[in-house]
């Protein structure tokens, strides 16, 4: 059976005491594998505290987050390094080190107490080179440009060849040209039989390019399935205030234009 990464009624409360928020109400989502998932929500949603909470690094204060039926808690560190990459939302390496050595840091849950074995090294070349980065191997990473350092950091992750990876808006510091190679490569990463789940805030993106929309609004699941039937000019203008009409691209793809307020 295909492995699934679930979250089951997982709520999220964060906040001082005497302002407690809940960030997160009761959100269900199953992920499987070989499929672009998008995220799409207003700022504040509660979309990168789910995808925390999908990666294991933030423990929900009740439902349960569950890979293949097993409690995320009950999963290894190692295992979940293995099977579960994440791209955090800010693009930042406080180290001084290398882009080889980064994307050297995303084969560590794979490696034995022997080193780096022949499938590491092949696993970092071909992460290299399917961000662009090989060019920028040996360049210290504080150097990079914010789109460079981002493709950087998205090679550590697809290094470690995950079952899932998932991405806190992947998008944001590349240049158009760049966030259409980026995509291009989530396709290519599910096509080998990964799970692919972007945080995303361009809708023609998501549209453009998932298979499933999941749109959150005020710590809710609102919408989930296909993304022309999530993303309609009635929904995107009560969560997001926007208008907006679909349009078919070019090479028959669907796309959306938004025109502004409404
Ligand atoms: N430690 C915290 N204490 C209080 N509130 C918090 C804390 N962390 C996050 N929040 C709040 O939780 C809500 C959801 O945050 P989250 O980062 O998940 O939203 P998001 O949908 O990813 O937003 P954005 O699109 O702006 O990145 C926000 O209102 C945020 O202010």
């Amino acid at each position: 059976m295909t492995a699934v990464l679930e979250a089951r009624d997982v709520s999220v409360t964060l906040g001082a005491a005497n302002a407690r928020k809940a960030v997160l109400s009761n959100a269900s989502l199953a992920l499987r594998r070989g499929e672009i998932t998008a995220i799409i929500g207003p700022n504040g949603a509660g979309k990168s505290t789910l995808l925390a909470c999908l990666a294991g690094l933030r423990a929900p204060d009740s439902g349960a987050i569950t890979l293949g039926e097993v409690s995320l808690t009950r999963v290894s560190a190692r295992e979940r390094g293995q099977r579960i990459g994440f791209l955090p939302q800010v693009a930042e390496v406080n180290w001084d080190i290398d882009v080889a050595t980064l994307v050297s840091l995303g084969r560590l849950p794979h490696q034995g107490r022997w080193g780096q074995s022949a499938a590491d090294l092949t696993a970092m070349a071909d992460a290299l080179e399917a961000t662009d980065t090989a060019q920028f191997a040996s360049r210290v990473v504080g150097t990079l440009s914010g789109g460079e350092r981002a493709r950087a950091l998205l090679a550590r992750v697809l290094a470690g060849q995950p079952e899932f990876l998932l991405a806190d808006e992947p998008l944001a510091n590349l240049d158009p040209r760049h966030q259409f190679d980026s995509l291009a490569l989530m396709r290519r990463v599910t096509t080998s039989g990964a799970g692919v789940v972007l945080v995303l805030h361009d809708l023609a993106h998501a549209i453009r390019v998932a298979d499933r929309v999941v749109m959150m609004d005020s710590g809710r699941i609102v919408a989930d399935g296909e993304p022309a039937t999530v993303l309609t000019p009635e929904r995107i203008a009560a969560v997001y205030g926007v208008a907006s009409h679909a349009v078919t691209l070019a090479d028959g793809s669907p796309g959306l234009v938004l025109s502004g307020p409404c």
